[in-house]
C-alpha cells in the first residue's frame, strides 16, 4: 500500500527576532506510522512541533495536517490530534479518574475514567493524585489525556526522558498499541537506541534543517556501506541488559 501522508510540511520557516530557528524544512509523516524528529539540543525540533500542533505561529510556509491547512482550519486540526500537557496543566486538588472527567467535558466528548485509565495500565491509580505518580506513571497518563478526543495524530515530546529502563520500556509498548489502533505518532527523542526500535523513519534537524530523513535500518545500512566501522568491540549485552536482567522484565510501579 501506497504511503498516504497525514502531515504535510513545506519549507517551514520560523524566525524568533533576528533568529531563524526553523530555516526552511519539508517533510511528510505518513499515516499510521511511528515518526522521529530527532537532533541536538536547540535544532528546532520542538518549535516545529509545536507549529504543527497549532501552538506557535509560523513565520511562513505550509502546514497541512489530516488534509486542513493550518492557517485557514487550525481549530479541524486541534479536533484531531492530542497533544501532552505540561505538568502543571494537572490541576492539584484533582485525582486522575476527575482530571480524565474534566478532559473529556472540555473536548466535549464522552470517555469514562475506567477505560482510559485501563488504556495506559492505571486502573490501581484512579484515585491518586497526578503529582503522587511515579516518573513513569506520570507519562502513562499524560499519554492517556492525549487520547481522549480519539486523535489521528498524537504528538509526544521527550516522552521517555527520566524514565528508568523498565518503565522506557514499557511506553515504547504503549505507544506500540496506540499505533496498532491507527493512531499515527509522532515523537522527539534523544535516545537513539529509542528511535531505532520504535521509529518506522526518523528525521534528523540540526541547526533548523532536515539533514535526512529515512527509515533506521536504511540509515545504519548507508553507514555501514559507506566503510563506517564502531572503534569498539561490541559485547552481546550491554549494561542495561544486565539491568533488566537483575532487576526483572517486570515493571513494578502499576
Ligand atoms: N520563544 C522563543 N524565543 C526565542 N528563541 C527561542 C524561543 N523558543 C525557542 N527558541 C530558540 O530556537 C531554537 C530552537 O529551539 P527548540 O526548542 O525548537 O529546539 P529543540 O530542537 O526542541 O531543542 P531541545 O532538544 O533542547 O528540546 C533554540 O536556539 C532556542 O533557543
Amino acid at each position: 500500500m501506497a504511503n498516504q501522508p497525514i502531515i504535510t510540511i513545506k519549507n517551514l520557516v520560523k524566525n524568533y527576532g533576528d533568529f531563524q530557528a526553523v530555516k526552511g524544512v519539508s517533510f511528510e509523516v505518513y499515516e499510521g506510522e511511528i515518526f522521529g524528529l530527532l537532533g541536538p539540543n536547540g535544532a528546532g525540533k520542538t518549535t516545529t512541533l509545536e507549529i504543527i500542533e497549532t501552538l506557535r505561529d509560523k513565520t511562513s510556509g505550509e502546514v497541512i495536517v489530516d488534509g486542513f491547512n493550518i492557517e485557514t482550519d487550525a481549530s479541524e486540526i486541534k479536533k484531531r490530534i492530542g497533544v501532552q500537557l505540561q505538568a502543571a496543566g494537572y490541576y492539584p486538588n484533582l485525582n486522575l479518574s476527575e482530571l480524565i472527567v474534566l478532559f473529556s467535558g472540555l473536548y466535549g466528548v464522552d470517555k469514562t475514567p475506567a477505560e482510559m485509565l485501563e488504556k495506559v495500565a492505571l486502573t490501581e491509580k484512579a484515585k491518586a493524585k497526578f503529582k503522587d505518580l511515579s516518573g513513569g506513571q506520570k507519562q502513562r497518563f499524560s499519554i492517556a489525556t492525549t487520547l481522549i478526543n480519539n486523535p489521528r495524530i498524537i504528538f509526544l515530546d521527550e516522552p521517555t526522558t527520566g524514565l528508568d529502563p523498565q518503565a522506557r520500556r514499557n511506553l515504547w509498548d504503549l505507544i506500540r498499541e496506540i499505533r496498532e489502533a491507527g493512531t499515527t505518532v509522532v515523537i522527539t527523542t534523544h535516545y537513539m537506541d529509542e528511535a531505532e526500535v520504535l521509529c518506522d523513519r526518523v528525521a534528523f534537524v540540526d541547526g533548523g534543517h532536515i539533514i535526512g530523513i529515512d527509515t533506521p535500518d536504511h540509515f545504519i545500512d548507508e553507514l555501514v556501506s559507506k566503510g563506517f566501522e564502531r572503534k569498539k568491540q561490541v559485547k552481546a549485552a550491554n549494561l542495561e541488559d544486565v539491568f533488566i536482567n537483575l532487576t526483572g522484565k517486570e515493571w513494578r510501579e502499576a
